[in-house]
């Protein structure tokens, strides 16, 4: 058998529901899924956005390659009329980070939250035609998580009318700034606002950076690319850049007045608007980041479990094939966990963007009452999906063995271009110990204050501190009810316990940061407990299909259980479970894993995703792996010759033992 056609044809076989109806049921809705289909295959069927060479390309190559595809996009997206949301599908099935991203994701978000409507009126419809092109610059070379810490100033001169943005130290200079290397026009720079020698917090301008005719930096403006980043391709496609300010001038309607205003005489005047509003870009930014976890994670998870349905090894008898390594339960243990952590974060990135637009519209309202609520969620939820997809990314990758270090595997690229998402918006550890600052004050409050939101299942402390786990056999596993009680009970208990040991402190900031380790573990739980109520809210919803809801409930129990598993440690150190329990949950978790077998390459297939987006031999859709790679081993550049560069140099003498005389 030289390739695997025929294997994955019987694997579509086995399937047990019905597969266009679960495409349905990933994309979110019949509309969903036709209009990303179609522009998946507009993408794929587009020579200009070949990007299977690109881990070959040198720098300047690479990088240029991304413009003209930018440039391509921008095109279509004006002739064939498409609307914000085809737009950013088709930025999805580019698949390369662009300064597009930090233009239409973090400059346009920051005017519309941060910005007056003044402001608004005169910025966003530049932006929105890129007649200016512009980036987020917050972080410095010496300062990123705490944005309080940043040195850059903004001076007001009453004289002028104008701030004065000055780098004054060398790790002030802005530094990562996306998109701000080599393109942007403009940037909100973060800076210090001073006022009459006073401080008066950390606030967002809008600077100019380059000359818009010949897009030479602008005077006091020193601007370059921060070097080379992780993986070839990947993030590389980026400018990301280092922005040094020597005393350049902007206008006074450029400092963001949605949150605080400047006058004309150089006061300072606080509206009602919290401060944390001037993050409100981020809270969005985390949002989308959880709703992207699932794609970059399923497209890893897709191309292992094609695999795995292609790979045989051991177990031959008498000249027959080899086992499909997929049939080995330690193979099944590693990757169906993550398959169902796929169609998981899947489910909880759709309720925070609903959750996000509600927020959204009470600020725009000026609401500010579940802020605190939101940001925590998208900062525990930022943190738990991209570690774990990240995580999950580098499994599939030795779910491959060693075809899967190949950067034809398609792994290695897509690893590197996402592992920096569990570092930028929000390092991931710094958005933990964020939520920990929420369950301290939820838990403190109890005795006289209702939990809400994703927190309300605290308001049945006692009886989740109390009771214990009523499972005897492991069929009793399988009760929605059951499962997600004993995730808010091992929740609860780890909260409580994190207040109880912080209200022996005298000092509750010293408290806090002795025992920031354990506050990162109870606000993991808590995010699981987020991740898995929400994937039982969504099968409580019609699911048509035929199959698909059961296939679906396999998922959850999957993912749930192997979470119960995987921390059993928390779940008895609490009390909640006993031993037994925890290993009864275990030998359900390997019945579901046969459940899932027969359906795995039909899950996979459910994302729908198409060749040219997995760019993977590995993942092919035909499983025509073997030819495949043989073919792509012969057609890299490097095999051009028989005879590499270098060879007759530096070879040939040593073999000839002439090295001696050789001019190296
Ligand atoms: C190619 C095709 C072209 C076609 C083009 C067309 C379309 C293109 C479409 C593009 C689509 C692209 C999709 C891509 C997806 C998006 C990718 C975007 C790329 C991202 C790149 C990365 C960018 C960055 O990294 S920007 C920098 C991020 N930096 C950080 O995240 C810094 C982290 N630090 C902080 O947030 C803060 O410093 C913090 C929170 C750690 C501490 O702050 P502070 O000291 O001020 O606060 P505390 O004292 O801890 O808390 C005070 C109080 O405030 C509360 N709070 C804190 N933060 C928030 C918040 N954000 N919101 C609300 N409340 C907040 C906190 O809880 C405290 O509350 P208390 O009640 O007082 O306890
Ligand atoms: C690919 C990429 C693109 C980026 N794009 C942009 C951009 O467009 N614009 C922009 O402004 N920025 C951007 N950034 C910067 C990014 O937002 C920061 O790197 C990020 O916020 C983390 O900050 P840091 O680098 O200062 O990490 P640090 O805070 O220095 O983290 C170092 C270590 O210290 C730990 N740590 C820090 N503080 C605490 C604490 N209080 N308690 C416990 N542990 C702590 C962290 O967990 C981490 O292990 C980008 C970064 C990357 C990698």
């Amino acid at each position: 058998m030289e390739g695997g056609v025929d294997y994955l044809i019987d694997e579509r076989k086995k399937a047990q529901f019905d597969v266009e109806a679960m495409k349905v049921a990933w994309a979110g809705s019949r509309q969903a899924f036709e209009l990303s289909d179609r522009i998946a295959k507009l993408v794929a069927n587009d020579p200009i956005f070949e990007k299977f060479s690109r881990p070959m390309l040198g720098r300047k190559e690479l990088f240029k390659n991304s413009l003209r595809k930018v440039a391509h996009a921008w095109k279509l997206i004006i002739d064939l009329r498409l609307s914000e949301e085809e737009a950013k599908l088709l930025r999805h099935y580019i698949d390369e980070p662009a300064y597009t991203d930090l233009q239409w994701e973090m400059f346009i978000p920051a005017i519309e939250g941060q910005g007056t409507e003044e402001q608004k009126r005169k910025w966003l419809p530049l932006a929105r035609k890129m007649q200016v092109i512009g980036s987020y610059a917050q972080t410095e070379l010496g300062h990123g998580s705490n944005v309080q810490g940043l040195e850059t100033t903004a001076t007001f001169d009453p004289q002028t009318d104008e701030f004065v943005i000055h780098s004054p130290t060398l790790t002030s200079s802005k530094w990562w700034p996306g998109g701000t290397a080599k393109v942007s026009t403009h940037a909100i720079v973060y800076a210090r606002l001073i006022l009459d020698g006073q401080f008066h917090g950390v606030h967002g301008f809008i600077v100019q950076l380059r000359n818009l005719e010949n897009h030479t930096p602008l005077p006091g403006i020193t601007v370059g690319d921060i070097g080379m980043k992780f993986g070839n391709g990947a993030y590389n496609t980026m400018d990301n850049g280092v922005i040094r300010f020597n005393h350049v001038h902007i206008p006074r309607n450029q400092m963001l007045m949605r949150v605080s205003q400047v006058t004309r005489e150089g006061k300072f005047v606080q509206s009602d608007v919290p401060r944390q509003l001037l993050y409100g870009t981020m809270v969005y930014v985390r949002q989308k980041i959880v709703a992207d976890a699932s794609k970059a994670l399923s497209r890893a998870v897709c191309i292992a479990t094609r695999y795995s349905a292609v790979r045989r090894q051991f177990g031959s008898r008498n000249g027959g094939p080899e086992i499909q390594v997929i049939d080995y339960k330690t193979q099944q243990s590693r990757l169906f966990p993550l398959l169902a952590s796929a169609y998981a974060f899947r489910f909880v990135g759709e309720w925070l963007k609903w959750l996000y637009t509600d927020v959204k519209q009470r600020l725009e309202a000026n609401d500010f009452s579940t802020l605190p609520e939101a940001h925590a969620c998208t900062a525990g939820l930022k943190s738990l999906t991209t570690s774990a997809t990240a995580d999950g990314i580098e499994e599939c990758r030795k779910l491959c063995g060693g075809h899967g270090y190949l950067v034809s595997s398609g792994i290695p690229e897509l690893f590197a271009t996402y592992v920096p998402a569990c570092t930028f918006e929000g390092d991931n550890v710094v958005m933990m110990l964020q939520v920990a600052r929420f369950l301290v004050k939820t838990v403190s409050e109890l005795g006289y204050k209702q939990p809400v939101g994703t927190t309300a299942y605290m308001r049945r402390v006692t009886a989740l501190m109390q009771s214990n786990c009523a499972v005897r056999t492991a069929e009793e596993w399988l009760n929605p009810g059951v499962v997600v009680e004993a995730f808010e009970a091992r929740s609860t208990r780890m909260a409580v316990a994190c207040g109880q040991r912080l209200a022996k402190f005298e000092n509750p900031e010293e408290g806090f940061a002795e025992l920031s380790a354990d506050l990162v573990e109870a606000s993991l739980a808590h995010c699981q407990v987020i991740v898995v109520s929400k994937f039982v809210e969504k099968l409580q919803q019609e699911i048509p299909g035929k199959g698909v809801k059961r296939l679906l409930e396999v998922l959850f129990y999957v993912y749930a259980l192997f979470l119960l598993h995987k921390h059993q440690g928390d779940f008895l150190a609490t009390g909640y479970l006993t031993p037994k329990q925890a290993s009864l949950a275990n030998d359900q978790l390997r019945i579901l894993y046969s459940k899932v077998r027969p359906n795995a390459i039909a899950l996979v297939d459910s994302f729908n995703h198409t060749d040219h987006l997995l760019s993977s031999i590995l993942g092919r859709y035909d499983g025509n792996v073997y030819p495949k790679l043989y073919e792509a081993a012969f057609n890299d550049p490097f095999n051009d010759s028989d005879i590499a560069d270098g060879i007759h140099q530096y070879v040939q003498p040593m073999l000839r033992q002439e090295l001696h005389s050789a001019k190296l």
